[in-house]
């Protein structure tokens, strides 16, 4: 319960539980220097009231104020530890979890939430709650219980001076929750706009050469202006609501004092109530309020970690894409059967689509632009689940396949290729991680990487940048091609660049790609002629239908959609072939 509530691992639910425990323990402990200072006090003023008592003894008050003092040292030390260490090792464990989850969530929910947002929650959420959990979330609990048995023990010596100074508790509590809504939707504002400025950030640092480019830079960053002040507004409307909720709650716990005051001051006056015990409800009263001002000044934490919380948990509760990791398949054909597949605004993009693409052919998709193509070979390798219809390999069935394990049959060589910021050598060998570095070789040469490279001045180990930033495209391209080949899957999904290479560059790219495809199946997004005539099997999709397919000679002699398109290429702006 107290898991689910606040989006805690098991672990940490039992860290949490005894960190409070502590807490209420040292809270109570805080009081014990009190009770020492009512005996001694009390026996003192025994003695001036009446000199034949005693004076208190020296020794044992030493004993008992020096063993108290190691008590108190001891429950805060303890305190320390039970809540400020272990909450670190939480915090690395909700991290840890939230990055594997993120591993096995379907594609689908990527185009839910956008990158910056799932950063934010990565890395800010858990600091968050590492924050909370170390320094509020432990003395909240631990206060609750502290306050109830302080409470009982000030009712048990004086039920007049307790309400007196007891009152503002609840009435304080009353109030924080009476504003709880109000503080809520001011924080959701706030975040809201703290998530449109890290996503602008984001966009600007991501597109910053094309807004250049576009002479687009003053109106980017006049948004990006807008996006902050925004932010600015929605950040003081919110500090605003919280504070003044804080600040009148810290109101009520003064008046609190000035209540026990004059409680005490009339007692005292009518010789109802000991001096003495009116001096140590004073002692008390200040204690007792201390943990709870010190809760209110993470009020607007407290406030924002519930929405941190809802985000974390949305993740952790998202279906995860599973599925068998025993994949046996027989061959590697590929068979879409009555495939019908709708993207998250349910917008049907195929419908009923059924083709085969055979293990060593190269089977083209084309269509106009918006047809499905790129959709129909993603699906191929489960990036999403289809809606009606099966997409099996060998004979079994993605669906039932678990995502990593299918993956390794597949190899993609996508237009947008993904470079890392390491070496030429470390970006190939993700292909596969044990290669050695001969494998790497062998590979960078069948790809024609190896000339290029050796230009580079440090060859194999000189870094490409971010995302390969140093690279031209077509070097981009054969560097994939290379991790492909190392790679060395029976499934090829390729989408062929559209991006206008040199005519050289475009020969050495389809020169690395023919290396690669030899005995694959390849299911091919294909914009260009040459290969939509060398493929074996064409399936051209029109509206998300299947319009027509077969072998291109056949689709040609045919003289239907595939042959008009052909012969009208260069009228039908709007058709990549
Ligand atoms: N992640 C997505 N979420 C929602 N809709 C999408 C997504 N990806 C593509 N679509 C839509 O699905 C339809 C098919 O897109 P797809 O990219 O498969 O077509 P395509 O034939 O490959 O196009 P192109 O040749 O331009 O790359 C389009 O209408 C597109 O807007």
């Amino acid at each position: 319960m107290l898991r689910d509530a606040l989006a805690l691992t098991e672990q940490g639910a039992k860290s949490l539980r005894r960190g409070a425990a502590v807490c209420a323990l040292a809270n109570v402990v805080l009081m014990l220097p009190v009770g020492v200072f009512y005996l001694v006090t009390g026996e003192f003023l025994a003695h001036l009231e009446d000199p034949a008592t005693p004076l208190p003894l020296l020794a044992p008050y030493l004993v008992l104020i020096v063993a108290v003092l190691a008590v108190v040292f001891a429950t805060q030390y303890w305190q320390y530890h039970a809540t400020y260490s272990v909450v670190y090792q939480e915090s690395a464990r909700k991290r840890i979890g939230l990055a594997e989850r993120l591993r096995v969530l379907p594609l689908s929910f990527f185009g839910k939430r956008d990158l910056a947002d799932l950063t934010s929650v990565v890395m800010k959420d858990t600091a968050d709650q590492e924050r909370l959990f170390s320094h509020t979330m432990p003395q909240l609990f631990g206060t609750g219980a502290s306050t109830a048995i302080v409470a009982v023990m000030l009712l048990a010596f004086d039920w007049r001076l307790a309400l007196a100074s007891l009152w503002p508790v609840p009435v304080a509590v009353i109030v924080l929750l009476a504003t709880t809504r109000l503080q809520t939707a001011a924080t959701r504002k706030k975040n809201a706009a703290a998530l449109v400025l890290a996503d602008g950030i984001q966009e600007y640092l991501e597109s910053n050469r094309e807004v250049r480019a576009l002479n687009r830079t003053d109106d980017f960053l006049a948004r990006l202006n807008g996006n902050v002040d925004a932010f600015e507004r929605a950040k003081l409307a919110s500090e605003l609501t919280t504070g003044t909720a804080v600040s009148s709650t810290q109101t009520l716990l003064r008046l609190g004092t000035v209540t026990t005051i004059l409680a005490g001051t009339a007692l005292v006056a009518a010789g109802q109530c000991d001096l003495l015990v009116f001096f140590c409800f004073m002692l008390v009263v200040t204690r007792l309020y201390d943990p709870i001002n010190l809760i209110l000044q993470s009020t607007a934490e407290l406030i924002d970690m519930r929405e941190s919380l809802a985000r974390m948990r949305a993740i952790e509760q998202e279906p995860a894409q599973v599925g068998s990791v025993d994949f046996a398949p027989q061959g590697h054909d590929i068979v879409f059967d009555g495939v019908s597949f709708s993207y998250e605004n349910g917008e049907p993009v195929l419908t009923d689509v059924s083709f085969t693409a055979r293990e060593g052919e190269v089977t083209a998709l084309v269509g106009p632009s918006g047809s499905g193509k790129s959709t129909a070979a993603k699906l191929a390798a489960r990036f999403w689940n289809v809606n009606a219809g099966h997409i099996t390999v060998g004979g079994v069935d993605v669906a039932g396949v678990d995502p990593e394990t299918l993956l390794t049959d597949y190899t993609e060589v996508f237009q947008d290729v993904v470079l890392f910021n390491g070496t030429v050598m470390e970006n190939i060998r993700l292909g596969r991680r044990a290669a050695t570095d001969e494998e790497v070789l062998a590979a960078a040469r069948a790809a024609n990487c190896d000339e290029f490279v050796r230009k580079m001045a440090q060859g194999y180990d000189t870094p490409i940048g971010e995302n390969g930033a140093l690279l031209s495209g077509g070097e981009r391209q054969r560097i994939s091609i290379a991790r492909a080949i190392l790679k060395d899957a029976p499934i090829v999904l390729l989408d062929e660049a559209t991006a206008s290479l040199d005519v050289e560059s475009e020969s050495l790219v389809q020169e690395a790609l023919s290396r690669l495809l030899v005995g694959k199946t390849v299911l091919v997004i294909a914009h260009r002629m040459r290969t939509v005539l060398g493929a074996d099997h064409i399936v051209v999709l029109a509206d998300g239908r299947v319009a027509e397919e077969g072998a291109p000679a056949e689709l040609l002699a045919a003289s239907g959609l595939f042959a008009r398109m052909v012969s009208l290429q260069g009228a039908a702006a709007d058709w990549k072939l």
